[in-house]
């Protein structure tokens, strides 16, 4: 076969090669056709079908993931979409796997709940993360993953989120940590270390200690892992260069820290676990919940890792998030600090009913996840051929087995046509997120602004706001997360009459990593009340 090539020489067999391409190119394409005909539905926008436009897509988004910039660039890519299909465009780059980029509420919901069996995590989205979480929650689908979530949901039963022990003992190291009245300080690093130490106490029973110990090996490796698992995600197609050198490195730092707390509750028999179980034990934790239903470390070590991830950042980045926009706005400080006042008083630890019982402070860190919705990126894979609603009046959009849906809540919670006209429009004239919003009135604001009051007179239609997702793979966290977040914003609120941003507010971006941070940090300065006085 070689021999005959050499003898058409190098003209004949380039253009007999790029002919089979171009074959092979179109065979795939009106394959995916009939397929997409078949299951009764059409393409999305089309960017693009081949490696040749396509692979620039997949440049421009790590090109600007590495300008943190991953925002901009999602968004521009509906700017490319027809009338037809607004919402949903897709990029294909090598064989009949696509990419189907979407911020439309109904996609989401019919991928979360109306064709939860039609999609899941597949199998390269495990194949990518299962170094790092194993056969965990976060990576498996169908039995796999029921069986996972009927081991970890017993922990997160509203009677167990009620103990707030934990939150106290960390929330109190964190202001102990925090300077004097006026002196600057980053707060988005105490969160990101306090949720370190009250994720890994709860899990673990014992914890990192970070907010001690700030240059515990774990942190960085933790950061690190985390860094690199998106680089390989966003660039699945191209993984296989990427170094994961410190990737690997990270996760052995990782397992050296769990493997000792794993090792000595599996010491324990299964009758001394199932005493500590008894209801209302304080000892207990996650570890021992689990090592009840299972004695092997593989599967225990990817379960917590995996709630560790899900855990740990995305209430430090919400908490970071919510303190930079109070800063900016006073009224929504002082209002929320006469509340906890008035329910709480100022030295005692919040119950659980006092949390749940401030409805502000819910309704501020709701508009939080609104505008900073910590998983800002996610995706699933179509298990089977399938299909996503079309737009009212337009055919539905075919989905093939293997296609992978990208669906960003952040780009989705900030769509305008999503609000009511006339918030849409009533600040108009600030072009977006201005700095001169304390004049809002009534909870009348743009979309665009922080605006916590929205909340009183607003609620967002089924599926326009989904920051814990929904369905049946709803996180299932929530109402830990809430309480933890509620009760440090209480335990500040108590203390401090007010706070000043200290970082450069037209500087500040958003970075999106796993979950979206202020990029910055959150610098800022809290002041004691004067003379102790309470308001
Ligand atoms: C502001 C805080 C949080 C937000 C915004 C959040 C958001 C989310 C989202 C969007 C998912 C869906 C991921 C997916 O299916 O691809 C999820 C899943 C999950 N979350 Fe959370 N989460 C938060 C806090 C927590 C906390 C504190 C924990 C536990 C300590 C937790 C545990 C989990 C677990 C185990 C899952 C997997 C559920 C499943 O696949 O069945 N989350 N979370």
């Amino acid at each position: 076969m070689l021999q005959l090539l050499v003898s058409f020489g190098p003209l004949y067999t380039t253009a007999l090669i790029l002919g089979c391409l171009m074959g092979l190119f179109v065979c795939n394409r009106l394959y995916v056709d009939y397929r997409i005909r078949k299951v009764g539905g059409v393409r999305a926008s089309v960017l693009a079908t081949n490696p040749f436009t396509g692979l620039q897509f997949l440049m421009r988004a790590a090109y600007w993931q590495t300008r943190d910039k991953l925002d901009y660039y999602y968004r521009s890519l509906f700017n490319w979409a027809s009338p037809e299909c607004p919402n949903c465009v897709e990029i294909a780059i090598f064989g009949r796997a696509r990419f189907l980029m979407t911020q439309e509420p109904e996609h989401i919901k019919t991928i979360l709940t109306g064709k939860f069996r039609e999609y899941g995590k597949g199998e390269r989205f495990h194949e990518i993360w299962s170094p790092f979480l194993g056969d965990s929650i976060f990576t498996t689908d169908g039995q796999q993953w029921s069986d996972s979530r009927a081991l970890i949901r017993p922990m997160f039963v509203k009677d167990r989120v009620r103990d707030l022990e934990i939150f106290d003992r960390w929330t109190m190291t964190l202001i102990e940590k925090l300077p004097a009245s006026g002196q600057t300080v980053d707060m988005m690093d105490l969160f990101y270390r306090m949720t370190l130490d009250v994720t890994t106490d709860f899990l673990l029973g014992g914890s990192v200690n970070s907010l001690n110990n700030p240059k515990h090996e774990f942190v960085a490796a933790f950061q690190e892992v985390q860094r690199i698992q998106m680089l390989l995600t966003i660039l699945a197609p191209l993984r296989s260069i990427i170094p994961t050198y410190r990737y690997k490195r990270g996760i052995r730092i990782l397992e050296r820290f769990v493997s000792p707390f794993i090792a000595r509750t599996l010491s324990l028999s299964p009758s001394e676990l199932d005493k500590l179980s008894q209801s209302d034990n304080k000892d207990l934790t996650f570890l021992h919940q689990i090592a009840r239903t299972t004695r092997d470390p593989k599967i225990i070590r990817d379960q917590l890792m995996a709630v560790l991830i899900a855990g740990r950042d995305t209430t430090a980045a919400t908490l970071s998030w919510t303190v930079y926009e109070l800063a900016r706005q006073p009224r929504v400080w002082a209002r929320l600090r006469a509340d906890v006042l008035n329910t709480v008083g100022r030295h005692n630890p919040p119950t659980y009913e006092d949390l749940k019982g401030l409805t502000f402070l819910t309704h501020t860190l709701n508009e939080t996840l609104r505008m900073y919705p910590a998983v800002p990126y996610n995706l699933r894979a179509a298990l089977q051929d399938t299909t996503l609603p079309g737009r009212e009046g337009q055919p539905d959009i075919g989905v093939l087995k293997g296609d992978i849906v990208v669906y960003s809540t952040l780009a989705m919670q900030r769509r305008r046509d999503l609000y009511p006209e006339e918030w849409a429009t009533a600040k108009m004239e600030e072009k977006g997120r201005g700095l001169a919003v304390d004049e809002e009135v009534g909870g009348l604001a743009d979309p665009g602004v922080f605006c916590p009051e929205r909340w009183e007179r607003w609620t967002p239609k089924a599926w326009t706001y989904v920051p814990f997702n929904g369905g049946p793979r709803i996180c299932v966290g929530q109402n830990f997360a809430m309480t933890e977040m509620a009760f440090t914003l209480v335990r500040l609120l108590q203390k401090y009459e007010r706070l000043e941003y200290r970082g450069d507010w037209h500087g500040q971006f958003h970075k999106a990593e796993i979950v979206g941070a202020p990029g910055h940090g959150v610098p800022v300065a809290f002041f004691e009340a004067e003379n102790g006085s309470a308001v």
